[in-house]
């Protein structure tokens, strides 16, 4: 049967997102708001419950003649004649439920990965549930947040078959047009947003519904093609680049900077040169009344505090409305993890125009995690100049945007074209705010001209470095300091030249070629994945007088079996307990796993984060951390937001952790996840240990697994549940 994907609405029962509502008249204002299919998912309600509303939800659904799925649950189809079934990956298996349901039954299969997927379409699936899009606290259980990104691999992968796709998590009115333009893959597109909270927890289900439909149904005012290059692209480009930048002095454009307070000044001074009309404002809550100016919005994280990231998303918000450019100038985007989150969170939150960076920040925006940054300072380089333009093609094909990754040779591209720029002078990079003064410019030139936004950053560009090499070449040029008003002078001489319409300074000038790449993509894939994790699970305080935390039995099993697959594996130990004279040893239970060679530590603390002083001097740098233990969102929490904040990766172990109220481990984990931890599973991550059947220790440690098979189970069942 083939299904209408483009407004899924999955439903939700639970009061914080049906507020107590009837669930079936939700479910007909959404549908009377547009809404093209229903998935009936209730993850509390026992089998007659089940049957009861799916029946009652059939009668309304069978009215607009909008197909109603069922989640999980096949025998619950059967029961009331529903048009399909959706299946997780660990549900009954396709095979099975396709010989079950009727014929024409509607299969959908959730999918995060690319081999899921695969499956799925050689199983037959109609369609695939891809996700999960953004971390959402509708489903805190998640195997893996994918975003755009990891969306558009799979498909990408699956481009050669018709099977209908929907993207899910954490999809609302502001992200919708973005999700489905920057998941397209070159040959597929989503054909629908499957939607939880955004309509069920409307004021107004039949509005947001409707408001979801016109989204989805138009394409987002930043969308704007990339153009094919031409037999002269660089000579083309060249030729029309003065009237660019004429065009830009007389738009006179306004550029809203929310940029670090090391170069405010120096950059404002740039754009009044160049003839534009900067603003320094870091408040988030102004870019509604200043988007309106129609100028462009740089966010330049330089100096990052704890206000900024929420500050930038409301900016990013406001302009990606209204369809103006936004620059993302990501400065330092490796050297922290704080900087790396906020990498993370904002390329999630919104699109840019233009991401602007030298390489390390370039590497760090595609995601890859081998970056490691010193300082703000672009580093040495380790791509030769066909990688950076290769990375800078594919970020850009990625992101659906322009990329520039500075340098001595500059190399901007827009996914289809790639122009090395050698112009400027050393004295650049002797001058703090130079680079970040791009940023600014780019946006000038990205508001006049939005045609084609590669030529309007090149213009940019070669406007800048010229004016740069046109001062220090003057005589009463020593230095960086005298360097500064000449370069002022010399962006302000070419301004007004290029009012008059007197191209002669830019004559022979342009120092470009156009770099011609094979369409072989850059490096790994974006979607997280692990290997070789060689350090450390954290225990963190398992104690007697902790007996009554929620499923305590089943959080000492998983503990027990990571302790024992680590001593097999030799794999160092950390273990803490919180005032230990209070509140007792770490449990009897473990005592015969805690007194190997590969125990590190075993310290008490009143910290509530593990990583203690003591602790903290054992460390090496850049761990791979597992944690279990207790309090989730207590102890395990700032254990893990500390960890991460030096660097480490952590993985939270979903069986593996508990909080007195069962409520506060979804909340933490979810948390967690957004501060960049991976919450995972015990299992999952023994495999990503081992890596491969060949492991040498694959043998013992999939025999812990073996035996350990029923207690894993149970942990899981209520661990999962979160
Ligand atoms: C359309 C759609 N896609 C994905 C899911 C998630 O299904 P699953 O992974 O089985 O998780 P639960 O929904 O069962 O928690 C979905 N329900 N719908
Ligand atoms: C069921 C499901 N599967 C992956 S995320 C998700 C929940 C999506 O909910 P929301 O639309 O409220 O973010």
């Amino acid at each position: 049967m083939s299904v209408d994907l483009s407004l899924y609405l999955v439903t939700d029962s639970t009061p914080a997102i049906l507020k107590g509502r009837d669930l079936c008249s939700v479910v007909e204002q959404a549908i009377q708001g547009g809404v093209t299919v229903v998935q009936y998912r209730d993850k509390s309600n026992d089998t007659g419950a089940l049957v009861e509303t799916a029946r009652k939800l059939h009668q309304v659904t069978k009215k607009y003649n909008v197909p109603l799925l069922i989640n999980d649950r096949v025998d619950v189809a059967l029961a009331i004649g529903a048009e399909g079934v959706h299946l997780g990956q660990d549900d009954m298996k396709f095979e099975q439920a396709k010989q079950l349901l009727p014929k024409d039954a509607i299969i959908g299969i959730s999918t995060s990965t690319v081999e899921e997927a695969k499956k799925a379409v050689a199983d037959g699936a109609d369609y695939l549930g891809i996700g999960t899009m953004f971390a959402t606290p509708t489903k805190t259980n998640t195997k893996s947040v994918i975003g755009t990104a990891g969306t558009q691999i799979i498909l990408d992968a699956i481009k050669d078959s018709s099977v209908g796709t929907v993207s899910i998590g954490g999809i609302n009115h502001s992200n919708v047009q973005r999700v489905i333009y920057q998941s397209k893959s070159s040959q597929k597109s989503l054909d629908g947003v499957a939607i939880v909270s955004a309509i069920v927890a409307a004021d107004d289900p039949k509005a947001s519904a409707q408001k979801f439909a016109e989204l989805i149904n138009n394409a987002p005012r930043f969308a704007l093609a990339s153009n094919p290059s031409r037999a002269n692209e660089t000579e083309a480009l060249i030729s029309d680049v003065p009237q660019v930048i004429r065009k830009m002095v007389e738009v006179h454009p306004l550029v809203h900077n929310m940029i670090n307070f090391v170069v405010s000044n120096f950059v404002a001074n740039v754009a009044l040169s160049i003839g534009a009309s900067p603003i320094m404002s870091p408040y988030g809550d102004e870019a509604t009344d200043l988007c309106k100016f129609d100028g462009a919005l740089l966010i330049n994280m330089g100096t990052l505090t704890s206000e900024s990231v929420s500050n930038y998303l409301k900016a990013i918000k406001a302009y990606n409305e209204r369809g103006n450019p936004v620059i993302y100038d990501p400065v330092g985007a490796a050297a922290t993890q704080i900087r790396r989150s906020a990498v993370t969170q904002l390329m999630a939150g919104g699109y840019f125009d233009l991401i602007k960076g030298n390489e390390g920040e370039i590497r760090q925006a595609w995601g890859s995690g081998a970056v490691q940054q010193r300082g703000v300072d672009s580093g040495p380089s380790t791509l030769d100049g066909n990688q950076k333009a290769t990375l800078a093609r594919d970020l850009a094909r990625r992101e659906r945007n322009v990329v520039l990754m500075t340098g001595a040779t500059d190399y901007l591209s827009d996914g289809e074209r790639v122009i090395a720029v050698e112009n400027g002078h050393p004295f650049l990079g002797q001058v703090t705010g130079t680079g970040c003064a791009i940023g600014t410019i780019s946006g000038c030139f990205l508001t006049a001209h939005r045609s084609d936004r590669l030529l309007a950053v090149l213009s940019g560009i070669l406007m800048y470095e010229i004016a740069a090499e046109n001062a220090a070449s003057k005589e009463y040029v020593r230095g960086p300091g005298s360097f500064v008003p000449a370069f002022l002078d010399e962006l302000y001489a070419i301004r007004t030249a290029a009012a008059q319409g007197d191209e002669s300074w830019f004559v022979g000038r342009a120092k470009v070629h156009e770099v011609k790449l094979q369409s072989r993509t850059f490096v790994q894939t974006p979607i997280p994945s692990i290997r070789a994790i060689t350090n450390n699970p954290s225990i963190c305080d398992v104690q007697e007088k902790f007996r009554g935390i929620y499923e305590f039995p089943k959080l000492i099993s998983t503990t027990d079996k990571m302790l024992r697959a680590a001593n097999t594996l030799n794999i160092p130990v950390y273990i803490t307990t919180q005032s230990r004279a209070k509140l007792g040893p770490t449990v009897s239970e473990l005592s015969p796993q805690i007194t190997g060679p590969n125990i590190r530590a075993d310290i008490d603390k009143t910290l509530f984060s593990m990583v203690t002083p003591e602790i903290e001097k054992l460390l090496p740098p850049s761990l791979d951390v597992i944690i279990v233990g207790i309090e989730t969102h207590i102890c395990v929490t700032q254990t893990t937001l500390d960890l991460l904040e030096r660097g480490h990766r952590v993985y939270v172990l979903v069986d593996g952790v508990s909080s007195m109220n069962a409520e506060e481990r979804g909340i933490a984990l979810a948390r967690l996840r957004d501060a960049g931890a991976i919450v995972t599973s015990s299992e999952s991550i023994l495999f990503e240990i081992l890596g491969d059947a060949g492991h040498e220790g694959f043998k013992a440690v999939s025999g812990i697994v073996k035996e350990t098979k029923e207690s894993t189970k149970g942990a899981l069942g209520a661990f999962s549940k979160i």
